[in-house]
């Protein structure tokens, strides 16, 4: 449960069983102060001129509180507020009226005033758009070169789905409580909330499984327990046998770099299946990675009687098309795991369901595997696939979820803030990687670094989760520079550092 993200409505039941079992709101509103207070301290400790804004409900009551500890501290503090101190309530009214300090209207705010401005106008509890005079605000703001620190959530972005609702604050830092928010990780949200600190105010672990939360940060905790790592006795075959289908002669690359991910990511062994047309060029690239014919489906059918082969990836340069729908409805249909990547996904476009219903009927293979097919879309991929979806007012998460649940399927929904769905709910937010991702082929060697998981038994999710995570981890150990290429190779020093974990 370390990698739990609350919505906001689910940090509001965490506050709500805490306050229950004896802790006053008060007190864990001061304590959430204190950590604001502390975050100056620590990240803004030479602003001479703070100004705190004060919203109407708590996250404003949590302004009022730290603006209070900054005064003692000895520190300038100036208080905004957008509604007048005798309009608030609950928790929010007692830290107003304790705070003795000055306080003017919001339209009195004038940021070039300040060095540090403290933004606790709207948290958890935004339940709509900015508009009027608080969007002026918020682009007056946004415009001068004034350092934000944001109270939970940088104003106006959703906890849930990170999406700016009319207008957001842009905040250097940003504190929040207890555990993490989908909408720090999901962009825009994640890059309006600069560096996110979480601090503890009391609240106890064990509010979760009361909670039962579906979203995860994409961070080893999830998974690592699940993890298949070589034994000392253990035998290549114990590892796996990932398959990689290949495309034509002139576009070959992209199956060899997803089959290198998959032997470097653990897989015992890794073989190209490759048209004749294709067989002399894939031969004279491969070395540890083996190659064999598969001309057509009848051929497939012949090869997938070598029930050693577990995994298989369809999409990399394979060429959209009949094809590709054969090779995974037989693949599938073998009770093989399968990952559908590029344009094997697109191969399905104007036949999603039948690709859902092979899914559905391959069920989730072995026991405890989960289901057999993780689809890898990139935004416009998954377009292809759930036109309806992509379209929908839903933040990227609940997409992704629907996805899977429609496909029964692990969904990949990729990007800087790649969703790992389940069908049974389960969500997972990535946070490793780089910009240098953004390069051509860096898909395809992520197809394969999952398929190395699936080669090695790791159930479905969870195996998808590592296998994003370590796609990130490798780019960041490569730093600038990256080509896909260089992806595979970085892969031992970050199962290296996984395995010291
Ligand atoms: N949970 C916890 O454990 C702890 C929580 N804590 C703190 O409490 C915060 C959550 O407080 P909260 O629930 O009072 O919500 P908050 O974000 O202040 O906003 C609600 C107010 O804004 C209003 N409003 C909404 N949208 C609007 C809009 N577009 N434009 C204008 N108005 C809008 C809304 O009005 P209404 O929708 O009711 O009309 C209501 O008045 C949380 O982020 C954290 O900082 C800490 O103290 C420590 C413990
Ligand atoms: N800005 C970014 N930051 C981090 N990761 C990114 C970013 N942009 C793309 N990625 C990741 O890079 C990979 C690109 O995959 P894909 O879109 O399939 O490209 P290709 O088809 O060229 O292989 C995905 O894993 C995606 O999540
Ligand atoms: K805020």
């Amino acid at each position: 449960m370390d990698a739990a993200l609350l919505t906001p409505t689910e940090m509001g039941e965490a506050d709500r069983l805490t306050i229950a079992a004896g802790t006053p709101g008060i007190v864990l509103m001061e304590r959430a102060a204190k950590a604001v207070a502390d975050a100056v301290e620590t990240g803004f400790g030479d602003a001479a001129r703070i100004a705190l804004l004060a919203g109407p409900g708590n996250n404003g009551g949590d302004a009022y509180a730290a603006a209070a500890i900054l005064e003692r501290h000895g520190r300038d503090v100036r208080l905004f507020h957008l509604v007048p101190s005798q309009e608030l309530t609950g928790d929010a009214a007692i830290a107003a009226k304790a705070y003795g300090g000055q306080a003017a209207p919001l339209a009195d705010f004038q940021p070039q005033e300040f060095d540090l401005v403290v933004d606790g106008l709207f948290g958890a509890g935004l339940s709509r758009a900015l508009e009027g005079k608080v969007v002026d605000l918020v682009d007056q703001l946004n415009a001068s070169a004034v350092p934000v620190l944001a109270i939970d959530l940088p104003s106006g972005i959703s906890g849930t789905s990170g999406a700016v609702l009319g207008a957001a604050i842009e905040a250097e830092a940003t504190v929040s409580f207890f555990r993490r928010k989908p909408g720090h990780l999901l962009e825009p949200g994640r890059s309006r909330c600069g560096r996110v600190a979480i601090a503890d105010i009391g609240i106890e672990a064990d509010v979760l499984a009361e909670i039962a939360p579906t979203s995860f940060e994409n961070r080893p905790a999830l998974w690592r327990h699940r993890l298949m790592l070589p034994t000392q006795a253990g035998h290549k075959y114990d590892r796996g046998h990932a398959v990689v289908f290949s495309g034509p002669a002139s576009q070959t690359g992209a199956a060899r770099m997803a089959a290198m991910a998959a032997l470097r990511g653990g897989a015992g062994l890794a073989t190209v299946f490759s048209p004749a047309s294709a067989i002399l060029v894939n031969a004279a690239h491969l070395t540890a990675v083996m190659l064999k014919r598969c001309e057509n489906a009848a051929e497939l059918e012949t090869l997938l009687e070598d029930g050693r082969m577990n995994a298989f990836v369809l999409g990399p340069g394979f060429g959209a098309g009949e094809g590709a729908r054969a090779y995974a409805e037989a693949v599938l249909s073998a009770g093989r795991r399968l990952v559908l990547d590029a344009d094997g996904i697109t191969a399905f476009q104007d036949m999603p369901d039948a690709l859902f219903d092979a899914a559905v009927a391959a069920g989730n293979g072995r026991e405890d595997d989960g289901p057999a097919l993780v689809l890898t879309p990139h935004a416009g991929e998954f377009k292809r696939l759930f036109p309806d979806l992509a379209e929908a007012e839903l933040g990227k998460a609940d997409r992704a979820r629907k996805a899977a649940a429609r496909s029964n399927a692990v969904v990949i929904l990729k990007g800087r803030d790649t969703v790992i769905a389940a069908p049974d709910g389960r969500a997972a937010i990535n946070a490793t990687g780089t910009a240098w991702l953004a390069t051509a082929g860096s898909g395809d060697v992520l197809a394969g670094l999952v398929a190395a998981q699936l080669a090695q038994n790791t159930p479905t999710f969870e195996a998808a989760c590592a296998a994003v995570w370590m796609h990130g981890k490798a780019a960041e150990a490569f730093g600038p520079g990256l080509i896909a290429e260089d992806l595979p190779a970085m892969v031992p020093k970050v199962l290296a550092d996984l395995i010291a974990f």
